[in-house]
Order: C-alpha cells, then sequence, then structure tokens
C-alpha cells in the first residue's frame, strides 16, 4: 500500500529533517533528482544530455530553488540552462548562485523589449527553444491557479514539463484546478506523495509521479491517503483453497433490478458471479432475465425468501417506492453486512428512518456518485473530495465510497483509500452496477470492508481499461457489459502482481 501524505505532514516531517541534515543539503538532494529525471526525459526524447537546452520557469520560494539548483546540475553534464525568473528580487538566491556559477543565465520574465501579453522577448525565445522546461513555478504552498504572466509563458511550452513536486496550479491538498495550470509529462516529488498527485485534475495533470528519497522516510507519520497497488488487490483477492466448498467462501445476495430496470440485476448479478467463486443468489422481479443469463445464481422473487447470505448488494435499479424501500429494509434487518447503492442513497436521503432497521454492529458501504451523494443530505460534495468522502462516513458510521475519475473510500474512522483511474473508461451507463456486485461478493468472503472497496474499485476500473484498449493502446468506448466480461483477466493481473 502507498502512502500520501499532506504538505502539512510533509512540512512536519522536514522540520524533523532539518535537525539533522541542514536545509541547503536537502534541497540539493531533491534537486538532484530533479535533475537526474530531467536528463532523463532529455535523452528519452532528443536521444542525449549535453549540447540540449533546458528552461526553468523559477517561482519566489524553495520551489524554485530546487529548479534553480537542478539547472546547476544539468550545467555540470553539458546542458544549456536557462532560468526564466517570474519574481526577481524574490528568487533563491543560493540557487541563483549556484546557477550562475555553473555557466547558466537567467532572465526575467517580463523583460526587456515584452510582447503584448507582457512576456520578454529573452523568456519568450528561451521557453520556445527548450528540449525541456522544469516547472519550479510554485509547489506545497501554491494557491490557486497559475498567475497571468507564468500562465502565458506554460501555454507557450512545446516540449516535455518536468514538475518540481506538483504541477504548478494545481491545490497541493485536494488536486483541484482552479484557472491555469501546469500540466507535466513527469512530476518528481520528494520523500512521498501528495494527495494533489491522486486526486481529481491533480492527478491527471501530475503525468508519471516519481518519488525521491530525501531522507525523510523516518520522519513521516501515518498516511492520509494509501493507494492500493495492484499487487497489493491481487493478494487480498480471494480464491478457494483446497478445504473450500460454495458455501465456505461467502454467498453473497444481490438485491437488484425491477421490471423495469432488469438490466441493473443482470450486471450486478453477473459481477458477483465472476467477483468470487462461492455463490450469489438473487432476490427480485428480474428473477427470470438473471437466471437466463446466469444460471449459476439461486434465484428467487423476493428478499423475503432469499436464504441465508453473509453479504447484501442492493440498490441497483430496484425503485425508489414502496418496494425499494421494503427491500432496503429488509436487507438492513438481515444483520449482514450491506453495500447500498444507487436507489437505495436516493431512499436513504428521502427516508432516514430506514436507518433503523440497520444492525448497528453490521457494516454498510454506501457508494454514491456526486448527485447521489447530495441526496444522502450532507451538502454537495465540492472540490475536497476526501473531505467531503470522510464527513459522511463518519456522520452515518458507513464506508462511503464516493465514485468518480477519483474513487475515494473512507472508513468511519478516517482512513481513506484513493483510487486515481488515469482513464475515464468506467464512465458508462451501468458500471455502477458491476461495481456494486464486486464488493458485495468480497463483503461475502469476508474481507474488511474498506479493503474491499478498494479492491473492487481498483479491478473494476482495471477492467475498463482492458475492455476498452487494444494491444497498442489505443481505446474505444465500451458498456458495462464489455467491462464485466473483463473482470476475471483483471483479477488475474492484480493475482499476477501479488505473485512476482
Ligand atoms: N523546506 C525545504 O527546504 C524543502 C522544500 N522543498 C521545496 O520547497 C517547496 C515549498 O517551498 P515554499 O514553501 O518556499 O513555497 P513555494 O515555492 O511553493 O511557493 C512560493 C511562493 O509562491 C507564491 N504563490 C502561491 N501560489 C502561487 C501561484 N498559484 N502562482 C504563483 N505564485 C504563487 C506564494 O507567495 C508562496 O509563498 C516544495 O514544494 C519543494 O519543491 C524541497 O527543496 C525539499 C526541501
Ligand atoms: N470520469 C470518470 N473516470 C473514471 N471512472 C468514472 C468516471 N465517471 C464515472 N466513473 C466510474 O464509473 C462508475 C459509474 O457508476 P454509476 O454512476 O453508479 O453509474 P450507473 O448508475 O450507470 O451504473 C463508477 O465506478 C465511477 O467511479
Ligand atoms: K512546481
Amino acid at each position: 500500500m502507498r502512502g500520501v501524505w499532506t504538505p502539512e505532514q510533509i512540512r512536519a516531517a522536514e522540520q524533523r529533517l532539518f535537525t539533522r541534515t541542514p536545509e541547503p543539503a536537502v534541497m540539493r538532494r531533491a534537486a538532484h533528482a530533479v535533475a537526474r529525471h530531467t536528463a532523463q526525459v532529455l535523452t528519452e526524447c532528443t536521444g542525449g544530455v549535453a549540447g540540449r537546452h533546458v528552461t526553468l520557469l523559477v517561482g519566489a520560494g524553495n520551489n524554485g530553488g530546487d529548479a534553480l539548483w537542478a539547472g546547476s546540475f544539468l550545467r555540470k553534464r553539458g546542458v544549456g540552462v536557462t532560468a526564466v525568473l517570474l519574481d526577481a528580487d524574490r528568487a533563491h538566491q543560493g540557487g541563483l548562485l549556484a546557477l550562475r556559477r555553473a555557466g547558466g543565465r537567467a532572465v526575467r520574465a517580463e523583460g526587456p523589449n515584452p510582447d503584448t501579453t507582457g512576456v520578454g522577448a529573452e523568456a519568450a525565445e528561451a521557453v520556445q527553444r527548450a528540449d525541456a522546461v522544469v516547472d519550479g513555478i510554485v509547489g506545497l504552498s501554491a494557491s490557486g491557479g497559475l498567475r497571468p504572466m507564468a500562465a502565458e509563458l506554460v501555454d507557450r511550452v512545446l516540449m516535455p514539463i518536468v514538475s518540481v513536486d506538483l504541477p504548478s496550479g494545481v491545490d497541493p491538498v485536494t488536486g483541484a484546478v482552479d484557472g491555469p495550470a501546469v500540466s507535466a509529462d513527469v512530476t518528481v516529488t520528494f520523500g512521498g506523495r501528495k494527495p494533489c498527485h491522486v486526486l481529481g485534475p491533480g492527478a491527471v495533470r501530475s503525468g508519471d509521479v516519481l518519488v525521491a528519497d530525501i531522507g525523510l522516510d523516518g520522519d513521516l507519520p501515518e498516511p492520509e491517503l494509501h493507494v492500493l497497488d495492484a499487487a497489493d488487490v491481487g493478494a487480498a483477492w480471494p480464491v478457494p483453497g483446497p478445504e473450500d466448498d460454495k458455501y465456505s467462501q461467502g454467498v453473497v445476495g444481490v438485491a437488484a433490478g425491477s421490471a423495469t430496470f432488469p438490466g441493473a440485476a443482470v450486471l450486478a448479478g453477473g459481477s458477483a458471479v465472476r467477483a468470487t467463486s462461492g455463490m450469489v443468489r438473487y432476490a427480485g422481479p428480474a428473477a427470470d432475465e438473471v437466471c437466463r443469463r446466469w444460471p449459476e445464481v439461486v434465484v428467487t422473487g423476493s428478499v423475503t425468501d432469499a436464504g441465508r447470505v453473509q453479504a447484501w448488494a442492493v440498490g441497483p435499479g430496484i425503485g425508489t417506492g414502496a418496494s425499494g424501500r421494503d427491500v432496503l429494509r429488509h436487507v438492513f434487518d438481515s444483520g449482514r453486512p450491506v453495500c447500498a447503492d444507487a436507489d437505495s442513497i436516493t431512499l436513504l436521503g428521502a427516508d432516514p428512518t430506514l436507518w433503523d432497521a440497520r444492525d448497528p454492529d453490521a457494516p454498510v458501504v454506501l457508494t454514491p456518485h456526486d448527485g447521489e451523494f447530495e441526496r444522502l443530505g450532507a451538502g454537495p460534495v465540492g472540490t475536497d473530495r476526501v473531505a467531503a468522502a470522510r464527513r459522511v462516513a463518519a456522520r452515518f458510521d458507513v464506508v462511503l465510497l464516493l465514485k468518480g475519475n477519483t474513487t475515494v473510500v473512507a472508513a468511519p474512522d478516517g482512513r481513506v483509500l484513493v483510487n486515481d483511474s488515469q482513464q475515464a473508461w468506467p464512465a458508462t451507463a451501468g458500471s455502477g452496477d458491476v461495481l456494486t456486485g464486486l464488493i458485495g461478493a468480497l463483503l461475502a468472503s469476508g474481507m474488511d470492508p474498506w479493503l474491499a472497496c478498494g479492491c473492487a474499485t481498483r479491478v473494476h476500473s482495471d477492467a475498463a481499461e482492458l475492455a476498452a484498449r487494444d494491444a497498442d493502446g489505443v481505446g474505444a468506448p465500451i458498456g458495462a457489459s464489455a467491462l464485466l466480461d473483463q473482470v476475471p483477466a483483471a483479477v488475474r493481473a492484480v493475482r499476477r502482481a501479488a505473485l512476482t
């Protein structure tokens, strides 16, 4: 499991590190990593390092200092380096001196001879002729989008961008973008990932994130967020052992679909079948459709005569009327772990007395998208998706899985998992029904609900990618059935990662 730390946590850890290693030495370590990865980018896109040109975009703080020091190291490898200073009076003095001593040059962003946008001729030329650009505009202290001059320069970049610590213009804590921002090819960050590398637009704008060791490891506290690697998911995914039978692996009940929406039942039931090897029971008005498509599912017309299950997946397509309410109440009343999605979330929002049927000892997972989240009555999601998910998880004592391009899974005790899918192929009707079936099956296997949500989300987004992309990586739109068909391949891939 990879950790993600807030800027506040990183700063506190840095302060502890500085008691052992002086700040300038730490900065040089960070800058060295930036220089090394920039040299790699130069080699990849120009075939070499010496004789190439790198332009540094340098802001007023230590982020700019890192860039300037990195420039001085690149100079020593024969790279022509120009620093464009966005705030010349506040540029990092040690870094600037090092760059100049190494034979690099510095120009002001705004002059001389500015064009109509205010960008000086030398700065414009330096950006346009660069083989790679290092973004040292702003780092952990960033707030808001890029200022106009920085935005204007970034707009003119034609070659790869290496961001120092984070892509400038992105909110370090939420990954939100409010105005112009850098889209990096590579981000070199220090000590550990920050939330903006895994959340929202920031995750996409970070490009490849490389974590450089600056000696912080022993100083870092428990991470604020966690990201599951394929190997974590593969190691946790339940598979049958020699002693297992269909019951011992957990029986999942699926209460989904209606005469109007039989497809939701077929998708959620099918994904439960494909997730684990135990047994799936379906209870509801789409029993015939489910049985026709998935003959291995044991079907019945109503939750009241469904037989024993170890967990329930409830909600997709059950409707928001009286029958949906009865289904949800019955499922809560069973005292089993429940994954409640779609219409069941709408029902809970409209009628909070439904919570009364819940056994307080049985875990509940809610899986809203942004609209359903708002219906729960705890306000809109807003830009801080982690805070929103934590708020509702604590308020209702549930594991809250907030869907989207970045899926956030918050446990009631505040632990948060993030899945940054980096692709949007799962954004198709019915794919949420597939996710519900996966989570339900994992809950029935006895997996911790928070981990179950993280594992299901990872396999779900990997399955979408496998369905959408061909061997060359070119994608085409898919439907939820195609995603469902790739669940076994996605499970195999994460298990392979765990075995190697
Ligand atoms: N503390 C340290 O010694 C270390 C810090 N490191 C670097 O230092 C960075 C943090 O440095 P600082 O705290 O000096 O701050 P930054 O360099 O992130 O920001 C500097 C200043 O930029 C201004 N600013 C804020 N938002 C802006 C925006 N959107 N556009 C333009 N300017 C904006 C603010 O006035 C801010 O104080 C890290 O991201 C990392 O790159 C690394 O060198 C590792 C060690
Ligand atoms: N832009 C996106 N990028 C990646 N995944 C997405 C995106 N939008 C939605 N998803 C995922 O697709 C699924 C959609 O679920 P949901 O909104 O419940 O759809 P439905 O109700 O049609 O099944 C969720 O797993 C969600 O995380
Ligand atoms: K930056």
